[in-house]
Formats: C-alpha cells, structure tokens, sequence
C-alpha cells in the first residue's frame, strides 16, 4: 500500500518532513506496513517538480540545498516540471496534499483555497498551516467529509507535541471549562533569551534562524499566531464556533527589558498567555502577557518548549509541555496524521503497482 504525496510548499517544514519519510522510511514500513512515495513539489521561488512514479528525496533535498530550487531535478521521461500548486493539485495522481506553506494571519489564503481544491478532487490534505483550521474549520471540515477524505492538522497548535490529538482521544468524555497556555514557541524562547540578557532584536533574529519564527514574524510577536491557535482550540477542541477576530489580543512588544529585570526581581516571569474559557454556552479568548509567579508551572516553561493546561470537569487539571515549533518537531507533526491517515483510509487506496 503506496501513499503517493504532493508538498504544496517546501520550506523548513516541508523539507524536515521529506527527510523524516526518507530515513524512516523502514522503520515506517515495519511497524505500520506504511509505505509514501512523494510524487510532487510545488512551491513559488523554489520551483515545482512532478513525476507520478515519485521522485528522489535526497536529489529533491540536494537541489534545493544547493541550488535554491527543485526545478534542477535531473530531467526523465514522464518528469513535468512548472505546475503551481493548483495545476499539482488537480493533475497530479497524489492521495495525499501536504500543505505547508506560510501562515496567512489576514485571510487564510491560499491554504484555504488548496484545501478546498484538495478536497473536491477527493484528496486528503495534512497540514501544519494554521490559517484554514483557524479561519475555516468547519466548512473545511464539512467538505472533507463530504468528499471522504482525510484532513489532518495536529501540528497547528504546539508543533509535534499532540495538543489537539490529546484532548481529542485520551481527555474524551471531559467537559473542558478552560485551556490555557503558552502557544508560542518563538516569543517564549525570545523572553527567556531576554531574561539572560539579550536583546529584543537578537533574540528575534536567533529565533528565525532557529526555524521557529513564521515568515513574517510579526504574527509571532504581535501575538496573531497564538490568536489563531486559541481560535484552533475553540473551534476543534471545544467545539465552538469562535471567529478568531473575536480573540483580543495584544503581543509582548511592548514588553521591555526593565519589565522583564523586574519582573525576576520580583520573583515573577512575563509569558505570553492564551486563554479560551467556556461560561455557559459561550467561548471567549485572549491573548496577552501576564505576569505570573514563578512557582506557576507555566512560569517554568523556557525556550521554544510550550504548555498547555485543559481544565477538565473529571480529569482535572491536565497539562501537556513540549516543542512548541521547530523543523524536525513540525516535520513529525505532519507524520503523525500520515500514519493517522494510513491507519484510517489506506486499506481503500490500491494503485496498479500494489495490485
Ligand atoms: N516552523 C515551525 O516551527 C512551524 C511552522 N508551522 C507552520 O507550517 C507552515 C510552514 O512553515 P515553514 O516551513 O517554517 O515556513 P517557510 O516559510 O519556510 O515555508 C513556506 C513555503 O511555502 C511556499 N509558498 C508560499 N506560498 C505558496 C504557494 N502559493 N504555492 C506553493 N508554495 C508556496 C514558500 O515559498 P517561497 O518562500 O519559496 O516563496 C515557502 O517555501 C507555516 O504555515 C507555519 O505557520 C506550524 C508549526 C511550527
Ligand atoms: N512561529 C510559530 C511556529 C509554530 O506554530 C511559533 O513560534 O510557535
């Protein structure tokens, strides 16, 4: 059983999650009988490659690396090269899309249109992008079904650590009042360089080139990428159909290093916090720093590593931490639906060369 895969974008991401199917590509097949071949790229400046017997991870990774482009993979027959991300969408014969191009925090867009595009053609569609889960999961959602296909988007919310897959299989049957936590990995990380000294400026920069920061990172410091993951939450999680431009939200810009010397002399830890807390029928949210006491768990929390606590009515209180972004840990995410998906749709999929 052969998963045949198209990236729509291939930035860090995406590349992590190439190299992940490539080195563990037995060990995938040993414990799960899960085989991928990746039949396409399609990806605005680094160009666009298709072959629908699959292509050559290491080449694919190689050209990029060395070239700033796939379009240099070595030419074949049947080799198409040039489709946008639509023409790889609908032409190629791929079962599966993995979308992970940038976040647009105003519109969604074009991940919400590739989604839909995917969809209609009877694709499934894994994605770590957060603008459609943020601003359109539930006509989204509705259309996969419709169409029978998978969508998965674990890495959305905290990166490879399963914050939306947790609460949804092992907290079932909870009445969550509230989640809250630090849903930013690059924010956090740039706080915790910030108390040890470094500046705003450098702490950002070592951030980006760390992977961690969006491609734009004003909707990490402005706080835009943790109003969509609130909005992620009370819309997947607590069901409840929450407009993302509801969520008040302020970033920690305006946090200086004197607010953050004094803070630690206080004993306290400025954290960009999400909250999104169900009262009655309603869900609300914000997004804001607070000061909390370092005896909180959250105050603990440093670097790029994230929290999340789900204040559930039987549980309790439960509290999830790990990577909250990075290349590999995001790469992982978007495995995680694979196997997911392979678990749940591939005993459908049959192609002439597994017959
Ligand atoms: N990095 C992380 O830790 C995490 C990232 N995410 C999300 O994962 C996604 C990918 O992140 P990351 O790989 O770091 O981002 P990058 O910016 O490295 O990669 C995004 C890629 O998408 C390409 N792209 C943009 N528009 C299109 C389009 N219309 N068609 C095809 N390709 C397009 C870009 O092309 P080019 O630049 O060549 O023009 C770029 O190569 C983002 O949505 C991000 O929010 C989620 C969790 C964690
Ligand atoms: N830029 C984001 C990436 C993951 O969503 C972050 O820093 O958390």
């Amino acid at each position: 059983m052969t998963i045949k895969i198209a990236f729509i974008g291939f930035g860090g991401v995406g590349q992590a999650l190439a190299e992940l199917l490539y080195t563990r590509k037995e060990d995938l097949f040993r414990l799960y009988g899960l085989n991928t071949q990746v039949v396409a790229v399609s990806d605005v400046m680094k160009g666009s490659v298709y072959h629908p017997e699959g292509l050559d991870i290491p080449t694919l990774l190689q050209e990029v690396k060395q070239t700033g482009s796939v379009s240099s993979y070595p030419d074949q027959p049947g080799l198409v090269k040039g489709w946008d991300s639509m023409e790889t969408i609908e032409q190629s014969n791929a079962d599966m899309i993995v979308e992970v191009t940038f976040t647009d925090v105003e519109t969604g867009q074009p991940a919400i249109d590739h989604c839909k595009r995917a969809f209609r053609n009877k694709k499934s569609v894994v994605t770590t992008n957060k603008g459609p889960v943020a601003l359109a999961y539930h006509p989204l959602a509705e259309l996969a079904k419709e169409n029978d296909v998978y969508w998965g988007f674990e890495g959305t919310v905290m990166s490879g650590t399963p914050a939306l897959r947790m609460p949804y299989t092992s907290l079932a049957g909870n009445e969550i009042s509230e989640i809250k936590g630090i849903l930013n990995g690059t924010t956090n990380f740039m706080l915790t360089e910030m108390e040890k000294g470094s500046t705003y400026q450098d702490a950002l920069a070592k951030a980006q080139s760390l992977g961690y920061a969006e491609a734009d990172p004003t909707s990490d410091v402005e706080g835009y990428d943790v109003r969509y993951k609130a909005a992620i939450l009370a819309n997947y999680v607590m069901g409840y159909p929450l407009p993302s431009n509801e969520i008040t939200c302020k970033g920690i810009t305006e946090l200086t290093q004197a607010d953050i010397k004094e803070a630690s002399t206080s004993n306290k830890r400025w954290k960009l916090l999400a909250r999104v807390k169900k009262e009655g029928d309603r869900v609300t949210a914000s997004v804001q720093p607070e000061l909390l006491d370092s005896d909180d768990p959250l105050a603990s929390i440093t670097g790029p590593t994230n929290a999340i606590v789900y204040d559930c009515d039987m549980a309790g209180e439960i509290m999830l931490t790990g990577a909250g972004a990075g290349l590999t840990e995001t790469g992982y995410s978007l495995l995680i639906d694979i196997i997911d998906y392979h678990r749940t749709k591939a005993p459908l999929i049959v192609h002439e060369e597994d017959a």
